[in-house]
């Protein structure tokens, strides 16, 4: 039976049109036309009545402007996957590659594209300038010329203590071999000999206390301190790879340790500047320490960049751990960089750090992307470990925005092989988590500090649950900047979330958010218009079926009357008719 239904939530209009013979909250929709908040479970409604008066407001709003004639802004790898998968059949977990010499052909970076490479980083620890500009330029070209989405992530080098032996493959240390580490410059190597760069790297170290290289690759013991320099015994032996890592522990414990270097080295900033005007999409800083570089970052930005380029903060070590809160606050984003964590603390805290990380993420709605190591026997093997597959896959059950691929990429034989496990492994862990409803378990606090804000937060809490209650096929936002999109995925929901934007920053920015295809359309402040011109251009299109219903939500702010909001939730099938 077809019906036509409105629900008034805190002033907000939620237009029910169609044929939905399911139930809301338990509620058979076909028998009530017309619901009543009473009805519903775990809606705030309570709000005060300006909220309310507010919201009222909407339905004054009057049409102007229109959608660009028959511009869906679809990138040609999820119109393909649409076609081929259906709605649900949409990956929701992101994928982010590292470009390095084995993919950064024009022909590769197309081929990781088709493979499913949302993003595409810069690791500015290596290679040179030219080189980077290089497949940032391709990737431009890719998008522009054949319809690709990709965004591009620059890495910063960061200021890291480092050791190096001079060679340029690895140096085995035999047990009890006596080795010398010091901050003296030379050219080449010297026998027993291992450079540090940073003068300071020694300070606060005693004879008895142990030097762990990379977590674990070797292991020495402090004979003497010599000058900056450290005499040292090998007492785990292993292997020293060029540029190691070192953490030094006393007593079986770690000796927490803050250089005084600052998080953004010079290097860093001529990267950042170089990235700017390269137009990329987002900032990885390494090794950060507090909010502080964060937040000093995002400031320039703001007045540097005409582009909302946004900011992630990797961490990395002990002190990002400890003032963790403040930090994904401050930045835009995360990076579980498991590969140093690895060295900071001990390797057997990684999963659960891991867990609290993306625990804290979610609370606070920053996508969060866990990296390193993922599928690390694929730099040589064509096929994974067995281990890799279920890390993979913890990290998609705990709802992680995106997954990253390193060395598996940049240097490896088998870069598309791992992106397409990364790819599969994905979308069967979230079918799985669909069908046991674990997105139910998400925690979440309360955001908005504005009213504003929590009436957004409110409307897309509760559209996600109508969707998923109504098993709607798909969700369509429509958003400026992106945030009724993010509160959307926050919410884990199980249709693809499709989030209309006509601003390519927020468009770029999203491809890392889980569950969102980003569409870059022509808006107008004519809501109604706007939703109506997109659902007849994908139904042209064929991506809708003859059975399949839409939750739409709507956040947008008129330029010419600001104060006036217009915020709805509508479903929409074929019956109704807007289709
Ligand atoms: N732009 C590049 N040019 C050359 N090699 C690269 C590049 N990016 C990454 N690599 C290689 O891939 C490996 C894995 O990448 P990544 O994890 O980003 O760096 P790292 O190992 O330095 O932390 C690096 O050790 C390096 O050998
Ligand atoms: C991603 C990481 O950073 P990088 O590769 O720059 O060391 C990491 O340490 O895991
Ligand atoms: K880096
Ligand atoms: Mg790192």
């Amino acid at each position: 039976m077809a019906v036509m239904g409105d629900l008034a939530l805190m002033g907000t209009k939620i237009k029910l049109i169609g044929k939905l013979e399911k139930r809301v909250f338990g509620v058979p929709l076909s028998s009530s036309p017309r619901f009543s908040v009473s009805q519903t479970r775990n809606l705030d409604v309570s709000k005060s009545r300006t909220a309310v008066r507010a919201v009222l407001q909407v339905e004054k709003i009057q049409s102007s402007g229109e959608l660009k004639e028959g511009s869906l802004g679809f990138d040609v790898v999820s119109e393909r996957e649409l076609k081929e998968n259906g709605f649900l059949g949409l990956r929701k977990t992101k994928l982010v590659c590292t470009i390095g010499p084995a993919c950064s052909s024009l022909d590769e970076l197309e081929k990781l594209a088709i493979a499913g490479m949302n993003v595409a980083r810069l690791n500015m620890c290596h290679n040179s300038r030219e080189w980077h500009q290089d497949v940032i330029w391709k990737i431009k070209k890719l998008n522009q010329e054949k319809g690709y989405c990709v965004s591009v992530m620059i890495d910063t080098e960061g200021n890291q203590i480092q050791v190096d032996h001079g060679s340029s493959s690895s140096v085995k240390a035999e047990e009890d071999s006596i080795w010398y580490f010091t901050t003296e410059k030379f050219e080449g190597s010297r026998p027993f000999t291992i450079q540090a760069n940073y003068e300071g790297f020694s300070e606060g170290v005693n004879s008895g206390d142990e030097i762990v290289i990379d977590g674990g690759m070797a292991t020495f013991e402090v004979i003497e301190k010599v000058g900056n320099g450290l005499r040292c015994k090998c007492t785990d032996p292993g292997l020293l790879l060029p540029r190691a890592k070192l953490s030094f522990w006393r007593d079986g414990k770690l000796l927490g340790r803050d250089y005084d270097l600052p998080t953004l080295s010079t290097k860093d900033w001529s990267d950042i500047v170089f990235g700017i005007s390269e137009d990329i999409d987002f900032i990885a800083v390494s090794f950060v320490k507090d909010a502080e570089a964060i937040t000093h970052l995002r400031d320039y930005l703001t007045t540097t960049s005409s582009k909302a380029i946004k900011v992630l903060a990797k961490i990395e070590s002990l002190e990002s751990l400890r003032r963790l809160e403040e930090i994904v606050e401050a930045s835009d984003g995360i990076m579980i960089a498991r590969g140093d964590l690895g060295v900071e603390i001990p390797l057997e805290q990684i999963p659960s750090v891991q867990k609290d990380i993306t625990y804290v993420c979610r609370q606070l709605n920053k996508p969060v992307i866990v990296a390193s190591q993922l599928l690390e026997s694929m730099v040589e093997y064509p096929t994974p470990t067995r281990a890799e597959v279920a890390d993979v896959s913890e990290a998609v059950r705990q709802y992680a925005d995106a997954l990253m691929l390193s060395g598996e990429s940049a240097i490896g034989s088998y870069g598309m092989k791992a992106l397409s496990v990364l790819r599969t492994t994905s979308t069967r862990m979230e079918q799985s988590c669909r069908e046991e409803n674990r997105q139910t378990l998400l925690h979440q606090r309360k955001l908005g500090a504005s009213l504003p804000d929590q009436i957004a937060e409110q409307i897309c809490n509760c559209a996600v649950e109508m969707a998923d209650n109504l098993g709607v096929d798909a969700i369509f936002v429509y958003t400026r900047h992106g945030k009724m999109a993010s509160l959307l995925s926050r919410n884990r929901p199980n249709p693809p979330i499709f989030a209309f934007t006509n601003d390519n920053s927020t468009q770029m920015a999203l491809n890392l958010q889980w569950g969102v295809t980003p569409l870059l359309a022509d808006l107008s402040d004519d809501m109604e218009g706007n939703v109506k011109k997109t659902v007849e251009l994908i139904k042209a299109k064929g991506m809708i079926k003859k059975d399949e219903a839409i939750l739409v939500v709507s956040d947008i702010i008129p330029i010419s009357t600001a104060q006036t909001i217009f915020q709805s939730i509508q479903v929409k099938n074929h019956q109704s008719h807007c289709l």
